[in-house]
């Protein structure tokens, strides 16, 4: 409904700058595909689900190609935990075996996405939710992965079950979507070779998805406000150089490890930007994208 009241003209000052300051951002990054990652741990309350569900409808109208992988760590977690079931976590991955790999399909494939899938299609988009097994998008690989120890010949491969890598993508059924002006929502399940699912950790998704599709921008909305250091300090930019020296030092760790090595990995494969962002700050996506206000930390090519 409009409102009559007449804007003060202060406040109609400000609308308008911002509105304005949008233009450039809009012509830019027109018909540009942006691959952006929600985090389960940024789907926090109903107000921010549905703020981020009208930024993606929004990007998409004024002709953006904005493709969703979501994750869904804790709701897969909570779902466990009701089932009495435990779980644990190695680097920030989750051990998955038979029965946990169930539930996550049940949870990303099917509450988690389709939930994004209604929102976004409640404020007028077109959404469209795949797993990596729809079209044959996503195809995995058995993760083998190696924890290191300070001595590295004393780095050992850990068996974390049903987790893979991303073996390959075929995006075509993406393609078929974009231009159909569907917007596609993608959960982080993979097929292998032996037609098994695999879990695979949604940043890693994310991050190859934007290398294959060439994308412009890959945004990682998490819940802090972006890379922090030792101190808490929010790091602005970071280099690959100063990544490993975070790690190593053990100030970036756990779940913050898939999410800074995908970021690193697209931008070293063309995609122009990576930002790791607030996801609970109402409207991330479209603060980030369409104003001079770039939020948490920037990843560059
Ligand atoms: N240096 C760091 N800066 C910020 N967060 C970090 C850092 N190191 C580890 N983390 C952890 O990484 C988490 C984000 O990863 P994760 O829990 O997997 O989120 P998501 O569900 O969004 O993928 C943060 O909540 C924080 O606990
Ligand atoms: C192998 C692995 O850890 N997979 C993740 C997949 C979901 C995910 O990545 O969710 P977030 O983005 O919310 O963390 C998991 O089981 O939690």
């Amino acid at each position: 409904m409009t409102d009559n009241t007449p804007m003060d003209p202060d406040n109609a000052k400000t609308v308008a700058r911002v509105l304005t300051e949008a233009l450039p951002y809009i012509q830019r990054f027109s018909k540009k595909t942006l691959v952006i990652k929600y985090g389960g741990n940024a789907m926090v309350d109903e107000d921010l689900k549905r703020g981020f569900a009208r930024d993606i409808v929004l990007l998409k109208q004024v002709g953006m190609n904005p493709v969703v992988v979501h994750g869904g760590g804790p709701q897969i977690g909570k779902l466990l935990a009701q089932l009495g079931k435990e779980t644990r976590f190695v680097d920030g991955l989750r051990v998955t075996d038979r029965e946990t790999m169930d539930v996550v399909q049940m949870v990303l494939g099917g509450l988690v996405n389709k939930e994004i899938v209604n929102l976004i299609n409640q404020f007028g988009g077109r959404a469209v939710g795949l797993t990596g097994k729809d079209g044959g998008l996503i195809r995995a690989r058995r993760l083998e992965h190696r924890r290191m120890a300070t001595d590295p010949e004393a780095s050992e491969i850990i068996d974390l079950g049903h987790v893979g890598e991303v073996a390959s993508i075929d995006p075509s059924v993406v393609h078929m979507l974009d231009s159909g002006n569907f917007i596609p929502v993608i959960a982080p399940v993979g097929v292998g070779e032996d037609g098994m699912a695999y879990n695979i950790n949604a940043d890693l998704v994310a991050g190859k998805m934007a290398s294959v599709l060439g994308a412009e921008k890959l945004i990682l909305l998490t819940n802090t406000p972006g890379v922090l250091d030792g101190q808490g300090q929010l790091l602005t930019g970071l280099t690959a150089q100063q990544v490993d020296d975070l790690i190593a030092d053990g100030t970036i760790h756990g779940g913050m490890i898939p999410k800074i090595h995908c970021a690193l990995d697209a931008v070293k494969s063309g995609v122009r930007a990576a930002h790791i962002i607030d996801g609970r700050v109402s409207h991330a996506v479209m603060l980030e994208l369409l104003t001079d206000k770039g939020v948490g930390t920037l990843i560059r090519g």
